[in-house]
């Protein structure tokens, strides 16, 4: 087995930023290398002081309020996720009865009477008659100390893209396994997605995460087996980067709804698992904590033409990394640098004034023309624009690949919801995972396990990314090749940076 630790590559990673890098902003350079001091050059839309909210003084307010996460439903392709989910969305009475039983009766005549759970998230007519999970279904659901937005991942490897963009704006994750005889082997060895999506979820930033060993009902509730699957995965998850503490593990059935929203009375269950039923288990996940204090940066995951409700502009979608950000404002788009102020927003599906860091947010900007427009961008403060740029060097860990990875190999780049051509060109060191010391200069070739440095350069154009020392989230990124994960890792230096300037309006916002 490889041996993985994406917790030590974070640590290591910081050291050798730290060496390297220099202050944000004084490297940053136009098209034509004219350095520019970003921080001094932007003329910024003034909120009249009568206006302004204060934003970490209302932030505050809400510490009576439920914390709440951004949940990621994760695994193997039929493992039961959209199952395990909609009945437990059904069993909270998220779902109504009438719904419920038209669902039933459509999959009965479908011949897909066992997808009828399923059907709650798989909203799509192709993904109810193909039985698979295609895009991410979103959803929301409150337990007695936390508020959730349910995000459902596809499990199918043809669309881990979607997958990783998911994740990418996950606080915690749940892994669905399959228990039956087969089924969990299928998922967990070579090519399966429990490992790959266990594996990108932490190296996209997940910490805690639940595992739910699902479909037990076809094992008798056999303890056996849910013991060699913890045994099994534990020892996986532990050295890809999770603590055991952070790890919890839940015999379920989302067909039948056994151990989900209350403790199990299945004698055989109870024989041997006196422990929280899944609903339990997610009341207790730790809130996350929320960059309140660094620049606002949110990357896009939708827009469209009009604004919310009513009016013009434009909107746009997607979760607060860090920062926040209140009506009147002015906000940069990365790539271009157009700018465009704030008229109305909407945080968690709610009219708002103002987000903060961990709200979804849906706002309607003017002064932005939609063609500047498209997912993955990201939104930032003016006065800390986020780094555009077509290299970087990045420290990896490198996942179970059968070819070596060699200088020129080419990759397709994952960061948040963007997916880009480019090459690994130069294989700059192999580090020790534990110390961070340089164990070789120039390798020829880095092979699966192997933390090391490389340079990665874009092939088509440059995109906005940071230092991950600077901006955890934006500063992950992940490799793919012929559809295989082939690396994972951090952003340690931005070699060359682009903010494209752009003269913005100065104006005091009404
Ligand atoms: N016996 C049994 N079958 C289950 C259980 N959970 C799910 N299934 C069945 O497993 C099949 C796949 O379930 P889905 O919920 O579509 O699986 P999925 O992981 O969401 O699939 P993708 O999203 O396409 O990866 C369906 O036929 C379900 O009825 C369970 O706990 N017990």
């Amino acid at each position: 087995m490889v041996a993985l630790g994406l917790g030590d590559i974070n640590a290591s990673a910081k050291r050798v930023a730290q060496s390297k890098i220099k202050e944000a902003g004084s490297n940053i350079s136009t098209p034509n290398g004219t350095p520019v001091d970003s921080r001094a050059s932007s003329p910024l839309v003034k909120i009249h002081p009568s206006k302004r909210i204060d934003v970490l003084e209302e932030y505050a307010k809400r510490s009576g309020e439920k914390p709440k996460l951004n949940l990621v439903v994760i695994g193997h392709v039929d493992a039961g996720k959209s199952t395990l989910m909609g009945h437990f969305l059904y069993a909270l009475g998220q779902v109504n009865e009438r719904t419920m039983k038209k669902y039933e009766r459509d999959s009965h005549k479908l011949g897909k009477g066992s997808f009828a759970f399923a059907w709650v998230l798989d909203e799509t007519g192709e993904e109810r008659e193909r039985g698979i999970t295609m895009d991410i279904a979103m959803n929301s659901f409150e337990t007695e100390h936390r508020k959730f937005t349910l995000l459902d991942a596809p499990g199918h490897r043809d669309f881990i893209p979607n997958m990783i963009s998911g994740t990418a704006q996950a606080d915690v994750a749940i892994l669905v396994v399959d228990a039956t005889t087969g089924g969990f082997e299928s998922g967990f060895d070579a090519n399966g997605q429990t490992k790959e999506h266990a594996l990108l979820a932490r190296s996209l930033g997940v910490q805690q995460m639940i595992i739910a060993v699902n479909k037990l009902d076809v094992m008798a509730w056999s303890k056996a087996r849910f013991d060699e699957i913890v045994a099994k995965l534990g020892s996986f998850l532990v050295q890809a980067g999770f603590r055991k503490s952070n790890l919890t593990y839940v015999p379920v059935s989302g067909l039948t709804g056994n151990n989900l929203i209350e403790r199990s009375k299945d004698a055989e269950l109870l024989s041997w698992y006196k422990g929280p039923c899944l609903l339990e288990c997610v009341d207790t996940f730790k809130p996350a904590v929320r960059l309140l204090d660094k620049p606002f940066r949110m990357g896009v995951t939708d827009f469209f033409k009009g604004g919310i409700g009513s009016g013009g502009g434009v909107s746009v979608a997607g979760p607060i990394d860090s920062g926040s950000l209140q009506i009147g404002e002015q906000v940069m788009v990365v790539p271009g640098g157009e700018m465009g102020i704030i008229k109305a927003m909407q945080v968690n599906d709610e009219p708002a004034n103002w987000g903060a860091a961990g709200d979804s947010v849906l706002m309607t900007l003017s002064g932005l023309d939609i063609m500047n427009l498209s997912t993955g961008c990201v939104l930032c403060s003016p006065l800390h624009p986020v780094p555009v740029t077509s290299s970087f060097v990045a420290q990896i860990i490198v996942f179970d690949i059968k070819v070596p990875i060699t200088s020129g190999f080419p990759v397709i780049l994952h960061h948040q919801s963007l997916n880009e051509p480019a090459s690994i060109t130069k294989l700059l060191s192999t580090i020790d995972k534990s110390t961070g010391e340089v164990l070789k200069r120039n390798p020829r070739h880095i092979s699966k396990g192997t933390t090391a440095t490389v340079k990665v350069q874009l092939a088509n154009r440059a995109v906005p990314l940071e230092m991950f020392k600077d901006n955890k989230q934006l500063g992950r990124i992940m490799l793919r090749k012929g559809g295989e994960t082939v690396a994972a890792g951090v952003v340690i230096e931005v070699s060359c940076q682009y903010l494209y300037e752009k003269q913005t309006s100065n104006f005091s916002s009404a």
